[in-house]
């Protein structure tokens, strides 16, 4: 499991059935048989919440493609409300399958938007039968929408600040705290499937003299690089923070040793590669590991394992 799903929000959980809730209602009180938060994606519109009666014919997870004739489509590309009273009656809807296979005759729909401006899809509700809804209906799905509006932005400031809690400003890798507890999560899962867990401790060699001599600018830009030359090792599923200072930590899936070690010598390699496309000074780094065998050791411990076989391989 990418460690990334990790910081999506537990209150997204929340919002979807707060959702639910509303889409549920707004069913009820426009008397109609179904309802929907539609997502616009690239490449289409994806039902992301249906009312739940017998008699609608879209459950939530379905995917209806862009070039598709239907009425959130329009509500998207002219970003206002769209209210099609009777839908037989007009032309423009012959070739739309909910009109044409479904016989849908009534669509309220309103634009709904990302905290950005940008369209995320439409609030709906949908009737079988013509309907004449007056203006306080509109004014009332309206509002929802302003609500639903209202948890997207909670949602990405949530994410923002979450990312900010876990993040090493400078570096942008977990700090050493993220890297603690995301690396516990992963070592757990890996040791119940009978993988193997190892954690690599990095420490520049020489860098005091690099900050002496060119200046702390210079010196945080190398250890951008080495965080950089990590990332570009590393897979999606391997864990890379910031212990502090000059020190990194990796925490990685892999089979044995050398394939530990494979790591190393290719981060090495990414790491004189970012210098020198950088015109930074030279500078290297040493690396010890440890290998995790027991869910019941602390991070703590494991780091300081990892980081006493990285002090021999220093004094080496
Ligand atoms: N530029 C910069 N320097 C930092 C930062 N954090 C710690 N340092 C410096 O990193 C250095 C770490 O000290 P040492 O581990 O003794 O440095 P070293 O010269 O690599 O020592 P060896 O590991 O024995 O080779 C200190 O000079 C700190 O001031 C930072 O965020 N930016």
């Amino acid at each position: 499991m990418p460690y990334a799903d990790l910081l999506k929000p537990e209150s997204s959980q929340q919002t979807l059935l707060k959702w639910q809730k509303t889409v549920d209602l707004m069913a009820k009180i426009f008397s109609a048989p179904a309802a929907f938060v539609v997502q616009k994606k690239e490449d289409g519109f994806a039902v992301m919440i249906a009312s739940n009666q017998e008699e609608n014919p879209y459950p939530a997870g379905g995917f209806i493609p862009q070039e598709t004739n239907i009425f959130c489509k329009h509500v998207v590309a002219n970003n206002r409300n769209l209210y099609e009273q009777n839908a037989s009656a007009n032309y423009q809807w012959d070739d739309n399958p909910e009109v044409a296979d479904d016989g849908f005759e009534s669509y309220l729909g309103v634009p709904i938007h990302w905290p950005n401006g940008k369209s995320f899809g439409t609030l709906c509700v949908m009737d079988f039968k013509p309907t004449n809804y007056n203006a306080s209906l509109v004014e009332f799905i309206e509002h929802l929408r302003d609500m639903l509006e209202d948890d997207l932005v909670m949602i990405e400031r949530y994410s923002k600040i979450k990312a900010i809690a876990m993040q090493d400003p400078l570096t942008e890798v977990l700090n050493r705290r993220a890297t603690e507890i995301l690396g516990e999560h992963k070592r757990d899962i890996v040791l119940k499937l009978g993988g193997a867990i190892y954690c690599i401790f990095l420490d520049l060699d020489g860098f005091k003299p690099i900050n002496d001599s060119y200046g702390h600018k210079i010196g945080d830009q190398v250890l951008q690089s080495l965080a950089e030359a990590l990332r570009a090792t590393s897979g999606e599923d391997d864990i890379i923070g910031r212990y502090g200072g000059d020190e990194f930590l990796a925490i990685v899936q892999r089979d044995n040793e050398e394939e530990v070690n494979d790591f190393i010598f290719q981060s090495e390699a990414n790491f004189y590669q970012a210098l020198k496309e950088k015109k930074l000074p030279k500078c290297g780094f040493s690396a010890g590991f440890a290998k995790s065998d027991n869910k019941f050791e602390s991070m703590a411990s494991l780091f300081a394992r990892a980081d006493k076989h990285m002090y021999q391989k220093k004094m080496t």
